[in-house]
């Protein structure tokens, strides 16, 4: 991973690996192919805080899984399912890029390893910050918990409103999608993941 540039007064870093310049440039065009004029005041700085807003929501792609979780795995005894819910997360559909938005809720049952519970949140954005579709969103959480913590199983819920779909398109302002990723026992026991899905609807 390259350099990190912080962005001034906004706490916000990304990677140098991010060519912002070229990316300026290339906003400038698309002003003027909106039909706007890149040249008028309140749109001076405009490619550039585009170039820097578009590096932040996609900074999944220069992250990894092992930075992420660091040493937040712990050893742990007992067997009972863990739920974290209501994770808000925002996204970037991958057909349209424009945002989908909503909340994750991860489920475990641990075998002998537990995470750090502000990782559930982190694994989340990581595979957020990036062009996505839901139900692959909510695949790859599963599977990195799986990979990670080797649980009995794992089940991931992610909710989602889609812009695509509101702004534009069918402009259906009301519909939400919800799409899962179940594996081991969450999978193949329908009480334990009946227990999750419960645990997920008592909010
Ligand atoms: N399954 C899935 N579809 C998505 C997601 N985000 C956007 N889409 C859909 O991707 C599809 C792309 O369809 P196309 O017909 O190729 O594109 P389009 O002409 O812009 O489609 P409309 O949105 O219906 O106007 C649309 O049905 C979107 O609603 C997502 O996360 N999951
Ligand atoms: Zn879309």
């Amino acid at each position: 991973m390259g350099r990190m540039i912080e962005v001034e007064d906004t706490g916000l870093s990304f990677s140098s690996d991010v060519d912002i310049d070229r990316m300026s440039l290339l906003a400038r065009e698309w002003l003027e192919l909106i039909g706007e004029d890149p040249t008028r005041e309140g749109l001076l700085r405009t490619p550039e805080r585009m170039a820097k807003a578009w590096a932040f929501l996609t900074k999944g792609y220069r992250e990894n899984l092992e930075e992420i979780v660091g040493g937040a795995i712990f050893e742990a005894e007992g067997s009972e399912m863990v739920v974290i819910k209501g994770i808000e997360y925002y996204s970037m559909c991958e057909h349209h890029l424009l945002p989908f938005f909503g909340k994750v809720h991860v489920g475990y049952i641990p075998r002998k390893k537990i995470l750090g519970l502000s990782k559930f949140g982190r694994i989340t954005d990581m595979f957020a910050r990036r062009l996505q579709v839901q139900e692959r969103l909510a695949v790859q959480i599963a599977q990195s918990i799986w990979d990670i913590l080797e649980p009995v199983g794992v089940g991931v819920v992610v909710e989602g409103q889609h812009l695509c779909m509101m702004m534009r398109g069918v402009e259906k302002q009301h519909s939400s999608t919800t799409s899962s990723a179940m594996l081991g026992n969450f999978r193949e026991d329908a009480k334990t993941r009946d227990e999750f899905l419960s645990l997920v609807r008592s909010w």
